[in-house]
């Protein structure tokens, strides 16, 4: 028997291939994606991280109790306090300064993803939200273990390595397997009109994640 959210992956399966085994993620995993590609993504993901920030800021609006409370909050707190401060450092040792982080125009695709994100969780409840925050955290996670099985991907010498690395710990795949468990649990117990709703969100939130990594190849704004 499936999980729902292995359910959730299959119901859009073509779209979930798309996105985690796209040329963007291939190239990284090779080495020989080209430095304004990844310069391009780079900048982008800091304003996609400032809005999904804002989007666990809705999580603790949303919450309806104080355990997923607590736990919004955590999320809320880990990506201002921490990821934001990490992902300037990378993009510092990218030759991105913090004053041109600043003043970035938002790209199409980073607007469509953030904006689909925060109005899913404000017309829905948390697990709406969730679902649509699913295919960044998980995807993440499943992107890191793929390329690392994979025969083209370069592990010592590769320009991006840093990025493998971290994708692959032990702490982010946890996150990830935690955020997998608490959809199933929240799914338990749904009709099919309701998983299919979900299954719509996910599906295009996951196409969207596959836009951004087409962002970032092809240099659009
Ligand atoms: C477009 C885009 N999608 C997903 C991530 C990965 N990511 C960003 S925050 C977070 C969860 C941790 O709170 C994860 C997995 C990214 N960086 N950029």
């Amino acid at each position: 028997m499936s999980t729902p959210f292995e359910r959730l992956k299959q119901s859009c399966a073509a779209e979930w291939r798309a996105y985690c085994e796209h040329e963007f993620v291939r190239q990284l995993g090779a080495g020989t994606l080209p430095m304004e590609a990844f310069q391009h993504y780079l900048k982008q993901d800091y304003l996609f991280l400032v809005h999904f920030g804002r989007a666990w800021g809705l999580a603790v609006y949303k919450s309806r109790d104080i355990g997923q409370l607590r736990q919004s909050l955590d999320s809320l707190k880990a990506i201002i306090d921490v990821e934001l401060d990490l992902h300037v450092k990378y993009c510092g040792e990218w030759g991105i300064s913090e004053a041109q982080l600043a003043q970035l125009e938002e790209s199409r695709a980073t607007l469509a993803y953030t904006r689909y994100v925060l109005e899913t969780g404000n017309r829905g409840d948390i697990l709406d939200l969730h679902v649509a925050l699913a295919p960044c955290i998980v995807g993440y996670a499943e992107i890191g273990n793929w390329l690392v099985d994979q025969r083209f991907t370069v592990r010592l010498d590769n320009p991006y390595g840093a990025w493998i690395d971290m994708y692959t710990s032990k702490e982010f795949q946890q996150a990830a397997q935690a955020e997998v468990d608490w959809i199933n649990a929240q799914m338990a117990d749904i009709s099919d009109k309701r998983f299919q709703e979900l299954a719509r969100i996910f599906s295009e939130a996951t196409r969207l994640e596959a836009d951004f990594w087409q962002m970032g190849l092809t240099l659009q704004n």
